[in-house]
């Protein structure tokens, strides 16, 4: 009796049968797409240390804001679609804003803030479809891939395969280097299983390199496997307590590109995904506004507790894969996460070592998306090449964002193509020479 009142209660919540689909099929997607992401929880708090947070804090703040996303994805919207802080706005954060802008990381997290309010008003006020259309697909594809370059570039560095060099900016590092070689091996392991197709290749790669870490003493041991909760004392609030910080102008360019990440890594992601699982019909994406509010609202959310924006996360094409259709598998994988919180002392085993080789695949997933570029017209070849090399070669993805939308308008224009310019992307053209101004020029003065 009881278990039929269950069933029906997720039948009538889930539509499973309209779908197609089954509670198995859906909870065995909801494991795979969560062993698939599961990595974030260590890596964030690995990549957001490195600006000044406390990891512990990052960790539960991470946790929660992708139960918050993946559960409003899956009531809101019912798409099998999980969503976590993503990869490329914690880069973004720590290494751009962070370390290189000099920004003190609680400023920065109010700058977090305010672009997940306006991507909340966006998503909400119906803006989206305006904002969505405005820039150009191939200008959209190259933006991913761009930061998939960034990404893997900030894995190669941290893993010790790519170092400064005085004479060229970059070498190889020295493969006499011990730490190195949990790298490659991470790299080698996870590549092949991702090459065999095998799901939650990228966790399976990191816990193996975790484990070859422990055995050669080159990470030590963790004092216990499992934990209470860690504490977002130290991170909670602290980005709406900053807000009078955001007089600067500075900031401004910096609220504008985490709006930008955020807006077109999920938008760009979440159709790539319904194209993936055939939830697209006459080319749009049935309650798109509904999934890009589980994301705004879980951005709010993780920019209050202490994490960088939230994205939908392209490891959901693994859940996919294997079936999941419904909301149903974004609820299992809230449910794993909650689960997870209360591993945070593994915390101290996954090193830079450890979480490169994740960086450098996710980049790879990424940069996928330049394949749909149309490489054969040169007006569009400049900007999206410009796009592609100027995030990981600035190491800034607001410059490669910069050049694409800088050159766009002048070689469309230059090709005949003026009438496919919309009126946002020359608003952008000079919201972007501002930018470049408040973020290059200014601070030299
Ligand atoms: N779409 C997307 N997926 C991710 N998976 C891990 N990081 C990211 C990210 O930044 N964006």
């Amino acid at each position: 009796m009881q278990s039929d009142a269950n069933l029906s209660f997720i039948e009538k919540v889930f539509h499973l049968k309209e779908a197609n689909t089954t509670i198995r099929r859906e909870v065995l997607a909801g494991l795979t797409t969560f062993v698939s992401m599961a990595y974030i929880l260590f890596v964030n708090p690995q990549v957001l240390g490195a600006a000044g947070m406390d990891k512990g804090a990052v960790f539960t703040a991470t946790a929660l804001s992708a139960i918050l996303g993946s559960i409003l994805m899956a009531f809101l919207a019912n798409y099998p679609i999980a969503i976590a802080p993503g990869l490329g706005d914690n880069a973004f954060f720590t290494y751009s804003v962070v370390l290189a802008m000099g920004i003190p990381w609680q400023t920065a997290m109010a700058g977090v803030f305010a672009s997940s309010i306006l991507f909340l008003l966006i998503s909400v006020l119906k803006l989206r479809e305006i904002v969505i259309d405005s820039i150009p697909r191939d200008l959209k594809l190259a933006m991913a891939a761009g930061i998939g370059l960034f990404i893997a570039f900030v894995g190669l560095q941290g893993g010790g395969l790519v170092v400064a060099s005085k004479s060229t900016l970059v070498e190889m590092g020295s493969l006499t280097v011990p730490t190195t070689w949990l790298t490659i091996f991470g790299l080698i392991v996870t590549g092949l299983l991702m090459a065999k197709k095998v799901p939650g290749s990228i966790f399976i790669g990191m816990v193996l390199t975790t484990i070859l870490g422990l055995f050669t003493k080159l990470i030590p041991l963790p004092k216990q496997i499992i934990s209470t909760i860690p504490s977002m004392k130290p991170t909670f609030g602290v980005g709406i307590a900053h807000l009078p910080d955001l007089a600067n102008p500075q900031l401004w360019a910096v609220v504008l590109v985490f709006l930008l990440v955020a807006f077109f890594d999920t938008a760009g992601t979440l159709i790539g995904l319904a194209e993936q699982a055939g939830f697209m019909k006459d080319n749009k994406m049935p309650r798109i506004g509904r999934a890009l509010m589980a994301d705004s609202i879980s951005m709010v959310g993780g920019a209050v507790m202490g994490t960088t924006p939230t994205s939908a996360y392209v490891e959901s094409s693994a859940g996919i894969a294997i079936g999941g259709r419904t909301g149903l598998t974004s609820l299992v994988v809230s449910i794993m996460f909650a689960l997870a919180m209360f591993f945070s002392p593994l915390l101290s085993v996954v090193t830079s070592n450890v979480t490169a080789p994740v960086l450098i695949i996710v980049g790879i997933l990424m940069a996928q998306a330049m394949k749909e570029i149309d490489w054969s017209k040169f007006e569009i070849a400049m900007p999206a090449f410009l796009t592609i090399v100027g995030m990981p070669l600035t190491y800034n993805i607001s410059y490669g964002f910069a050049f694409g939308i800088l050159f766009y308008p002048l070689t469309m224009w230059a090709a005949g193509r003026r009438k496919e310019i919309t009126p946002i992307m020359y608003i952008l053209f000079f919201i972007f020479i501002i930018l470049l101004y408040t973020i290059n020029i200014l601070p030299a003065k």
